[in-house]
């Protein structure tokens, strides 16, 4: 099959992935049935949807389908537009039949198509290209090709002199974004610019289109970053300084531009003098070093630990901080779920910093939807000799999308129904959400969707509450590339209002102590988002506070696709923060050194990971005791105390006390043998004098075979078929 017949079928939806729905890039590159580079038919499929309104008015006034019945609707649009659009025409041997049966026709089509410029009152033709270009867009902003330079290998000046040597240096993103619809005169579209931004530092905005920046020598060794402004500012806004905020965690981070970033920002605080060797293998800390010494890159005293859930995402993570040349210093757990990190890991008490940057429905991202609606000219009917009418013409979405205003473009993501409190637009929900991990989501209804965004923000604030939760973290950024209120101003209100952050005193970064970029971006929170939908209890922390749901308001971040100059995608980013005199030093610090003793020896992870609990169960799932109430742990095959201990266990939180017994009392309870020593019964416990018993006054529900009484024996019966065993501290 021949580029143009391949072309045809997956314009029309008639190839081998007809059904499987997605962008048409990714319809292109997944089909394996494909015989022609998959590259050459996207970019045809793409332009001639592009030029397919005009193309089809030239088709149908030449009466080309009338006249060649062998063709197909989508086969004539593809053949016309290589014959008027290509510089190399029509990429067939001059004999193939498909070539010959348009070039026959070749004046009548150039004239129809000479008509149809002046009709769009094009003096040029690439007036005419720049207004197709717009058109299909349908008035959506153009998006500038954001790079970070990647300041771990590369500098600002070294790619000026080097990836953009020739690139002309311009004052605003907006002359980047107008350059993009510039033609050169020889049909080479946009025109070498770049701006270098002014929030975000080492970040850079080129024209798009002009060069393919995924080639360069730059990109393949890790010096420059795609990645777009807004995604850069969680990073920023998080601003791990060493010094302040020890070591940093990136909770969420396939594929990973987020802990490369952070790594970069990392990397630029430490202390010019000194550094702390970190061995990304060991994940030890070693000898500190004049930092003129040491020549390594990477080398510093924080450690930033990377999660990713997705085991095939966590590769590209891995891959990407190796490139970027901060693997010295972060330490990725691939596979990972951040939710089943134990806070109070002694690995983890350092940790003062932590992103969260979850999974979300991903309604901000731009470009998803990259084909613009196909036109197709009529198909001559057999009683008709001409189709000229507009009227009866087809229009084919070469989306999965539905395109209800029957614009001309899809090239940007339709926004779904906003949830309350988002001021975007108003447009019936889109057929498929594909989210930021890439999952197609059907969404059928608004119902649909807003139960869609209610799971997601669910989730997300789990995990913002599990992050608040870390002993030594001072600074949270949470972050989303959703423009739903319900999964961002709603979820920072959620969260202060939980119980973690009002007991750890959590609070928003406020717009002034913002880093100094972030505080100058004027995009911040919508205020119709700031009110929880009733029956949600804020618990007094946002209503009739006015004052602090500006504060609020002001202090997170927002930013939108629109045609504002701006360039940027949609996106949300809220920083929290607390002066940690609050609830850490004693309750969880305690925590941590316990949790480091219990993990001596053991496989933390299987503990962790049992939902049944540390305990050895019988049958029926109940916590199997011994005669003393003592349960067995898993890990060890041991009993969860050892009595024989308990005399000189001053920790243990069971309390036995001995009846009758004042504190004042000066008399020996016990009974001594001849040297003195305590006498023991079989199982260690001290003897009593006559007339003297023991009994359990805290903790245990342990029956002590003779001599040990156990009143709280009743009160505690509950306690057996639950998951946990009522007896010790676990
Ligand atoms: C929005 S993406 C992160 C993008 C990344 N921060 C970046 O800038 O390159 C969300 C990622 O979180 C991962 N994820 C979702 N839930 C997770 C969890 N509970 N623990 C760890 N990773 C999770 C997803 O697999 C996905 O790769």
């Amino acid at each position: 099959m021949s580029l143009y017949h391949e072309t045809a079928a997956i314009l029309t939806a008639a190839g081998p992935n007809a059904t499987h729905g997605g962008s048409l890039k990714s319809r292109i590159f997944k089909d394996k049935s494909l015989k022609s580079p998959p590259a050459q038919v996207y970019a045809l499929a793409l332009e001639t949807s592009k030029w397919s309104a005009i193309l089809k008015e030239v088709v149908e006034a030449s009466d080309l389908l009338k006249h060649e019945r062998k063709l197909t609707p989508a086969l004539s649009l593809l053949l016309v537009h290589d014959l008027l659009l290509s510089k190399s025409g029509i990429a067939l041997p001059a004999t193939h039949g498909l070539r010959v049966s348009i070039e026959r026709h070749k004046a009548r089509l150039n004239s129809e198509f000479v008509r149809a410029r002046i009709r769009r009152k094009c003096a040029t033709l690439d007036a005419l290209r720049t207004q197709v270009e717009i058109g299909a867009r349908g008035g959506c902003p153009v998006h500038p090709r954001w790079i970070r330079v990647n300041t771990l290998k590369s500098t600002v000046e070294e790619q000026l002199a080097t990836t953009f040597k020739g690139w002309e240096v311009v004052e605003s993103v907006a002359e980047v974004i107008q350059a993009a619809d510039a033609f050169d005169g020889q049909g080479k579209k946009g025109k070498k610019v770049i701006h270098i931004d002014g929030h975000i530092p080492n970040l850079i905005a080129a024209c798009p289109g002009v060069a393919d920046f995924t080639k360069t020598e730059a990109y393949k060794s890790g010096k420059i970053i795609l990645q777009d402004k807004a995604s850069c500012f969680p990073a920023y806004l998080l601003d791990p300084r060493p010094e302040r905020d020890g070591d940093v965690m990136d909770t969420c981070a396939a594929p990973g531009n987020k802990t490369t970033h952070l790594a970069a920002i990392v990397h630029s605080r430490v202390e010019d003098n000194k550094a702390i060797v970190f061995d990304g293998k060991t994940g030890k800390k070693g000898n500190k070093k004049k930092r003129g010494e040491e020549e390594q890159k990477g080398t510093t005293t924080t450690t930033i630990f990377a999660f990713e859930k997705d085991p095939h995402r966590a590769k590209t993570l891995q891959k990407m901080v190796k490139t970027a040349g901060s693997d010295t210093f972060t330490v990725v757990n691939a596979g990972k779920d951040f939710l089943k990190v134990n806070p109070l890991d002694a690995k983890y008490r350092n940790v003062g910093a932590l992103l969260l940057d979850p999974s979300c429905s991903g309604s901000g991202i731009v470009g998803r939807d990259d084909a613009p609606t196909l036109h197709l000219p009529s198909a001559p009917s057999s009683s008709s000799s001409s189709s000229s009418s507009s009227s009866s013409s087809s229009s084919t979405n070469t989306n999965t999308k539905a395109n209800p205003k029957g614009k001309q473009n899809n090239n940007k993501r339709k926004s779904p129904p906003t949830t309350t409190g988002t001021t975007e637009t108003q447009e019936p929900p889109a057929k498929v959400l594909i989210d930021d991990d890439g999952v197609a989501i059907p969404v059928s209804s608004q119902a649909d969707l807003e139960a869609r965004i209610a799971s997601l923000a669910s989730f997300q604030l789990t995990l913002l509450q599990h992050a608040m939760s870390f002993p030594a973290a001072r600074r949270i950024t949470y972050s989303t590339c959703s423009i739903h209120a319900g999964e961002n101003e709603h979820v920072v209100l959620r969260a202060l209002a939980s119980d973690v952050a009002k007991r750890r005193g959590w609070r928003v970064l406020k717009r002034q102590e913002q880093v100094e970029g972030m505080r100058r971006w004027d995009v911040r929170g919508e205020a119709e988002a700031m009110t929880l939908e009733e029956g949600i209890t804020t618990e007094g922390v946002m209503e009739e506070k006015e004052k602090e749901k500006e504060e609020v308001r002001d202090a997170v971040i927002r930013a939108y696709y629109r045609d504002d100059g701006r360039g940027v995608m949609g996106f949300f980013v809220a920083g929290f923060v607390r002066d940690g005199t609050i609830d850490d030093p004693v309750y969880l610090l305690d925590g941590v050194e316990q949790q480091q003793q219990q993990q001596e020896g053991e496989e933390e992870e299987e503990e962790q990971e049992d939902p049944e609990g540390p305990f050895v169960r019988d049958e029926q799932g109940r916590i199997v005791r011994d005669e003393n109430g003592i349960p067995t742990l898993k890990s060890t095959g041991k009993k969860a105390v050892d009595l024989k201990e308990l005399e000189g266990d001053e920790e243990s939180s069971v309390e036995y006390r001995i009846e009758g017994q004042e504190e004042e009392d000066e008399e020996e309870p016990y009974q001594r043998d001849g040297k003195g020593n305590l006498v023991r019964d079989d199982e260690g416990l001290p003897v009593l004098k006559e007339g003297r018993r023991w009994k359990v006054v805290k903790g245990g529900k342990g029956q002590k075979a003779e001599g040990v009484s156990d009143e709280s024996e009743e009160e505690e019966e509950g306690s057996e078929d639950g998951d946990e065993w009522g007896g010790f501290d676990d």
